[in-house]
């Protein structure tokens, strides 16, 4: 179904965030030297002209490195009075040194990369290599002028020696016979470099000059016809035509004037892309609809390509049981390469590669952490539950959520772990003898029948069921068995179980009085709709800042709906943005016990349930 998974792993952190950390892995190296092409890239096309301007750039280009050789050639020197001599350290030493003093004072400078400061065997050489490499992309750009650079260092050292000729002189001569002395050698050698340099960058633009040239003569893509479509369909086309179709398409839809067939509207080209997608990343056209109503097109390749690679395996250090330092260098003496998720998170963990399965580790066994998907952290760091208070997870299986309130509230007060699904019970229950905790309570009810099994709490957590579109990395099904019915089913279930749960929230609790709503998905009808829904039947909650300090604003609009303006307080998480799963957040605070719904119904919630008294008609 669709293109496999490539299962490449990288850190689950937004690029802002992981530049933040001043580490540099093997990881964020690749991406940042990636990005340093693209913006290389990018700067060249910037005010791309026509071929012809482009080729006129390049002569000019040409004839100023010319000139600038020209300039740079050395020159005879006069005959200087002999001086003591010292021998000048060689510019490659110098430029090291300057490389290592960079990276310490990166290194040292850096702030603080979610290790509590604490040095790790992770921290390894590599990383200090990739440093480096990086360090020196950075000379490649600011010796933009390499001949000039050259010149005037040699004038600085020859005043400061006075002339030194007579310390390096050889037996040797160059082609107009002049003597070749160790300096002069020295000072080839740099220009032989420096020409080198200037010929690389000529090329590049004379590569930059042939693309724009083949662009301009590039026949006008035109759509294939109803024959060819109803050929295709005998004899499909490979992946790789496929997907070049849908490049074109989008580069015709994203200069739409230029580029279209005047003969085809928007539409024809718009149910092609949606054709070949489907095809090519195996979706069924309802899923492929809905994804291309919540992204522009070209974001939603981005997210499909995000879909085809697995997220990193990422764990949870149990608090209860370990520091995240302990844990982390327990894992390295088994061979785990593993690195903080980001500064987001003091407990978490991504684990590049393992010789031992992470899920049987004898630290595994003991508790010291949960496999858990780094997106599954933001709910419980949202809720913040705080030691003492009653805590309702309404559909806790397998406990990942749970757990972690637990940690955070060390074991004390009260967790009640519900779920609907016994089976998967099995495995909640599982998990929380293993990561030894103490406080929660498990139960087996439908969601919507809170608060009359119980209420009153301080914070609830509705991590609710949904149809899974931010984990289709996980379960590429998804891709394929979500139908209109489906997504009606969910969200129907949802909106009960958002007013259970905020049915269930004690607004007069002194600590708390707080919900969190968040799903795997993310469809705007069973995330910002719900939410909205709830707003409108329950006017005694509002929508608090989830804490969380990155993510995507919830849509306060979409497709003719306009939602309360107050859901832009929501967060939003995607796979190729954050490379995390794709997830919603979004937190409530209740600010009363008591409501006149606009159905005429008084709700009165207890310390034990909710009371739902309906109000006599009065004729
Ligand atoms: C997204 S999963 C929860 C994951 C869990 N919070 C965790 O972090 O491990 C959704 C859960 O909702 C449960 N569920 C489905 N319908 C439910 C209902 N009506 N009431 C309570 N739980 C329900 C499912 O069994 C499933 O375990």
């Amino acid at each position: 179904m669709g293109r496999r998974a490539k299962n490449k792993q990288d850190v689950p952190l937004p690029l802002e965030q992981e530049r933040a950390t001043g580490k540099v892995t093997k990881v964020l190296h690749d991406r940042l030297r990636h990005e340093k092409i693209q913006t290389r890239k990018r700067t060249a096309n910037v005010g791309k002209t026509a071929p012809g301007k482009r080729a006129a750039e390049t002569k000019a280009a040409t004839s100023k490195r010319k000139r600038d050789e020209e300039a740079a050639k050395p020159k005879p020197k006069p005959k200087a009075k002999k001086t003591k001599v010292v021998e000048p350290e060689s510019e490659e030493e110098e430029e090291e040194e300057e490389e290592e003093a960079e990276s310490v004072v990166l290194l040292e400078g850096a702030p603080d990369d979610g290790w509590d400061n604490a040095p790790m065997a992770s921290d390894s050489e590599d990383d200090g290599a990739s440093m480096s490499e990086f360090d020196s992309d950075d000379d490649d750009d600011e010796r933009q002028e390499p001949i000039a650079l050259l010149q005037s260092d040699d004038e600085d050292s020859d005043s400061e020696t006075g002339g030194m000729e007579s310390y390096d002189e050889f037996d040797t001569a160059d082609e107009d016979g002049e003597p070749v002395t160790f300096r002069d050698m020295e000072k080839r050698s740099r220009l032989l470099e420096a020409q080198q340099k200037a010929e690389e960058e000529l090329a590049e633009l004379e590569q930059l000059a042939a693309e724009e040239a083949a662009e301009g003569e590039r026949a006008l893509f035109t759509l294939p016809s109803a024959e060819q479509i109803e050929a295709e369909k005998e004899a499909p086309l490979d992946l790789q035509q496929v997907q070049l179709r849908i490049q074109e398409v989008i580069r015709v839809l994203n200069n739409f004037a230029d580029l279209r067939d005047p003969e085809r509207s928007r539409e024809d080209y718009m149910t092609q892309l949606k054709r070949d997608m489907c095809f090519y990343y195996g979706y069924n056209e309802y899923l492929m609809d809905k994804m291309l109503q919540i992204f522009p097109v070209s974001e939603a390749v981005e997210f499909f390509e995000a879909n085809e690679t697995a997220r990193p395996v990422t764990i949870r250090t149990n608090t209860l049981k370990t520091r995240r330092r302990d844990l982390a260098q327990a894992l390295i003496n088994r061979g785990v390469n593993l690195d903080p998720i980001g500064k987001w998170t003091k407990v978490g963990l991504t684990i590049f590669d393992s010789p031992v399965p992470v899920g049987a580790t004898p630290e595994y066994m003991a508790g010291h952490y949960m496999i858990q998907a780094a997106s599954s952290f933001l709910p419980v760091m949202a809720l913040g539950p705080q030691e003492n208070e009653k805590v309702l997870d309404m559909s806790a299986a397998p406990g990942g959520k749970t757990t972690y309130c637990s940690a955070m509230m060390k074991n004390t007060g009260l967790v009640v772990a519900n779920d609907a699904n016994k089976e998967r019970e099995k495995a909640l229950v599982a998990n929380i003898h293993r990561l030894g905790i103490s406080n929660t309570l498990v139960c087996n009810y439908d969601g919507r029948e809170f608060p009359r099994v119980m209420g009153g709490f301080d914070r609830v957590l509705l991590d609710s069921p949904c149809s899974g579109t931010g984990v289709i990395s996980k379960d590429a099904s998804v891709k394929i068995n979500k139908s209109q019915d489906d997504f009606t089913m969910l969200t129907h279930l949802q909106k009960e179980l958002i007013l259970s749960a905020i049915d269930s929230v004690n607004a007069d609790s002194p600590t708390g009085g707080f919900l969190v709503y968040s799903t795997c998905s993310v469809t705007v009808d069973e995330n910002e709709a719900i939410v909205n829904y709830a707003l409108g039947k329950r006017p005694n909650v509002k929508l608090v800042d989830t804490g969380l300090d990155f993510g995507r604003p919830g849509f306060t609009s979409f497709r003719g709906h306009t939602f309360n303006s107050s859901l832009s307080l929501t967060r939003r998480f995607y796979p190729h943005a954050h490379n995390m799963d794709g997830f919603f957040v979004a937190k409530l605070q209740k600010t009363s016990n008591k409501i006149t719904t606009t159905d005429d119904q008084v709700i009165v919630p207890t310390g034990s349930g909710a009371r739902i008294k309906h109000k006599k008609r009065r004729n």
